[in-house]
C-alpha cells in the first residue's frame, strides 16, 4: 500500500529517487486509493458473498459510468500526442464497446433486470459526479488531466482484480468474470500502459499543473470508494466532500 504523502513530486523524489509519477499520484490519494482499492464491496465480489440486491444496483449506476467511460476514451483518442498512444486507448475503446458491453447485458438477464430499467437508468449523485469529472477532465482539460481520470479507474480495478483473482472464482458468472476482465493479461499490459504515459506526460510538467493532476486522481479515488458504498450500502447520497462546484 503507498504511503500517504502531501508535497510536490519534487519532494517525492528527494524521499525516493527512482519513484515513478504515478507513485505519487497514489500515495498522494491516500487514504483514498486504499479505501478504493481494498472496499468491501470488492472483497464480496470474490468471496461470492455479493448480495443480488447490491450487485443489480451496482451494474445498474455501472453502465451508465461506462458509457461516460468511453466518451472519455474517444476525447483521450482525440487529444493523444501520437499514433500509437491513439491505437492503445481506441483498442481498449473498442472492447469496452463490445466484450464489457456484451458481458453488462448477459449479466443483467441474469439478474432480472430489464432492458427498460438499464437503458433509461438515471444515474444517482455519486454517477453524475463522476461523469461531471470524466467529461470535464477530458473533453476540456489537457490530455494529461484526462489520463488521470482514466488511469485512477482502470488501475484502481486492476489492484482489487488482481488481489480476488487469487480466490478460487465465485460460482456466479456475472461475479467471475467481472473479475477475470479486471485481472487478465491484456487489461494488466493496458493499465501498465497507462502508468507509463501518465509517468512521461506527467514527470515534465511544472509543479503547478502535477499539483492538479494529484487534485484530479485523488478525487478519482474518493469517487471511486463513494461509487462502491452507494451500491454496497444502497444510500445514494453524494459525500458533502464530493460536492460538485459549478
Ligand atoms: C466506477 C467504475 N470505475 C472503474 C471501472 C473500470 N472500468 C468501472 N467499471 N466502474
Amino acid at each position: 500500500m503507498p504511503e500517504a504523502f502531501s508535497g510536490s513530486f519534487q519532494d517525492f523524489l528527494t524521499t525516493k529517487t527512482d519513484a515513478r509519477f504515478t507513485d505519487w499520484l497514489a500515495a498522494r490519494a491516500e487514504p483514498h486509493w486504499s479505501a478504493a482499492t481494498g472496499h468491501a464491496f470488492t472483497r464480496a465480489i470474490g468471496d461470492g458473498t455479493m448480495p443480488d440486491d447490491a450487485y443489480a444496483r451496482y451494474l445498474i449506476e455501472d453502465y451508465t459510468f461506462i458509457t461516460d467511460l468511453a466518451s472519455t476514451l474517444g476525447y483521450l483518442v482525440a487529444k493523444a500526442p501520437s499514433m500509437r498512444s491513439k491505437a492503445r486507448l481506441s483498442g481498449f475503446l473498442a472492447l469496452l464497446t463490445s466484450e464489457e458491453n456484451d458481458y453488462f447485458l448477459r449479466s443483467f438477464e441474469a439478474l432480472g433486470v430489464s432492458p427498460s430499467v438499464y437503458e433509461t437508468a438515471a444515474q444517482g449523485p455519486v454517477t453524475r459526479a463522476f461523469a461531471d469529472m470524466l467529461l470535464t477532465s477530458s473533453g476540456k482539460g489537457t490530455y494529461a488531466e484526462g489520463l488521470a481520470c482514466l488511469l485512477c479507474a482502470e488501475w484502481s480495478y486492476l489492484t482489487w482484480g488482481l488481489r480476488e483473482a487469487q480466490k478460487p472464482r465465485p460460482q456466479h458468472f456475472y461475479l467471475a468474470e467481472w473479475i477475470d476482465l479486471h485481472a487478465v493479461e491484456g487489461f494488466e499490459t493496458f493499465v501498465n500502459w497507462i502508468r507509463e504515459e501518465m509517468d512521461a506526460v506527467g514527470s515534465p510538467l511544472g509543479a503547478e499543473e502535477q499539483e492538479r493532476l494529484a487534485e484530479i486522481f485523488t478525487r478519482m479515488s474518493m469517487l471511486e470508494t463513494a461509487f462502491f458504498d452507494a451500491a454496497w450500502t444502497g444510500e445514494a447520497t453524494l459525500p458533502a466532500d464530493l460536492a460538485v462546484r459549478s
